[in-house]
């Protein structure tokens, strides 16, 4: 059962057919290395049969770990950073109401999700911890490394809070570490404290592991179907491992990825036109961007949450420089609808009245995609039925898979992310962590 549809017939004053065509031995080749593991990165790539060959006993424990979060917490508190926060955020937002976290305890039938160490922001923390208050909460501290210094620091906070609230067993409790399997700090002090633990396997990296406990749990707990979720990425699993261009839409998209890219197109924007894709668009840059910008290239990942910001960047996207092309995310079913009310008095809307809201945003994307084309802005439409759990699976593996492919093409390994390291290693040095004095001594002279 497919949920997904691809459109590219806004792309023919842009792309001829042939073009398309003549990029399939080059897609034979990327497919191969990816499928058959002979490509650079290889050791990264147990994603692609994660939607079927997941631990199914990790995944009771999840269930059951998001029951008991459920039972005797009103928030959850993921702490995160990158891949290890915005497939949940991205799910949980694009699952529930847009304002979901704004309704109180008793109008809510799951725990409130919040995220924490995904800055370094003093005055977010301290206003989380506000948000919090005196109602009861849990926290799932994750981190594949294990070492990474904003969720570091805002889990000592958190455990730190929880052990003078619950006490030490009582926080014990209350503490769910999502972490490596064998190695890292983490993984060190949940052993050591008896936490219990889930793990991101060694073949899946920060930004693919959406699909493991990784995204799991905080989507379990804030009431997500994660049966389901599972489901449609095995579903896009299955649609989407042929090699032949023609009957693989996520290959077309890597396809036509690479030839705009190399016709100039460098910025490429993630489009939507509902707030609750917002985050979605977030977990995409970082899928983009970290698996395919180095080696000096790669396409810059940018999102824009329309027709919002068709009155910001709107004007820059129409007529400014001719280097974006848009790829937009639609959503056919609207979760729910407003009628545009009839009113006597004259505001220039008469023709509207007694619509539905959702007819005049869809129309409001047909228009806009047909204005950005004629400016010069190629644009492609992934289009889903529903904005439910088996949707967004399959979505998640589209563009996972579409990734992997259009990073071989380019040329690049898609799998790391050496370049990372350059801030933190700079940040060390500043703060003055030991085995970093040299760089210490020769960034602060450059200050
Ligand atoms: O899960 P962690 O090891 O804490 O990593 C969190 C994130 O930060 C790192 O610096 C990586 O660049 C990302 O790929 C990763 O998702």
């Amino acid at each position: 059962m497919s949920t997904l549809s691809f459109d590219t017939s806004k792309l023919a004053d842009f792309v001829g057919e042939e073009e398309l065509s003549m990029m399939q031995p080059m897609v034979t080749a990327a497919d191969e290395l990816l499928r058959k593991g002979t490509g650079v990165g290889a050791e990264f790539t147990d994603w692609l049969h994660l939607p079927t060959e997941y631990d199914k006993d990790e995944f009771a424990r999840i269930k059951a770990a998001a029951k008991k979060i459920q039972s005797n917490s009103k928030v959850l508190v993921v702490i995160g950073i990158g891949g290890s926060y915005l497939g949940a955020r991205a799910a949980i937002d694009f699952l529930n109401d847009y304002f979901n976290n704004y309704y109180g305890d008793d109008e809510r039938d799951f725990p409130q999700v919040l995220f924490a160490g995904n800055s370094i922001a003093p005055a977010y923390l301290n206003s989380l911890i506000k948000v919090i208050g005196d109602r009861d909460f849990s926290v799932n501290i994750i981190s594949k490394s294990g070492t990474t210094t904003e969720p570091a620091i805002a889990f000592r906070v958190f455990k730190q809070l929880l052990e003078e609230k619950y006490g030490t067993e009582g926080a014990r409790e209350r503490i769910f570490a999502t972490t490596d399997a064998h190695r890292g700090s983490l993984k060190t002090l949940a052993d050591t404290e008896g936490y219990e633990e889930f793990v991101v396997p060694d073949g899946v990296g920060g930004r693919f592991s959406v699909l493991t406990a990784v995204g799991l749990l905080p989507i379990a707990t804030a009431g997500g179907d994660i049966d389901q979720l599972m489901a449609g990425a095995a579903a896009g699993e299955q649609t989407y491992a042929d090699a032949d261009l023609t009957k693989n839409p996520a290959y077309q998209y890597a396809a036509y990825r690479n030839i705009l890219y190399r016709k100039g197109y460098t910025t490429e924007l993630l489009i939507n036109y509902d707030p609750t894709l917002v985050q979605f668009g977030e977990w995409w840059k970082q899928l983009q961007g970290e698996s395919e910008g180095k080696d000096g290239k790669g396409i810059f990942p940018a999102s824009g949450n329309f027709s919002t910001d068709l009155h910001s960047f709107g004007q820059y996207i129409q007529e400014g420089r001719r280097n974006i092309f848009e790829t937009m995310v639609r959503v056919t079913e609207p979760v729910s609808d407003v009628v545009i009310p009839t009113m006597d008095a004259d505001d220039g809307l008469g023709y509207l009245q007694g619509e539905n809201m959702s007819y005049v945003n869809r129309t409001a994307s047909e228009g806009t995609v047909l204005a950005h084309v004629d400016g010069g802005v190629p644009n492609m439409i992934v289009e889903i039925d529903k904005q439910n759990e088996f949707a967004l699976g399959q979505m998640i593996y589209f563009f996972e898979v579409a990734v992997g492919i259009s990073g071989y093409l380019n040329g690049i390994n898609p799998f790391n992310q050496p370049g990372v390291e350059a801030y933190k290693r700079n940040m060390f040095g500043l703060l003055g962590k030991p085995g970093y004095e040299e760089l210490t001594e020769s960034l602060k002279a450059r200050l």
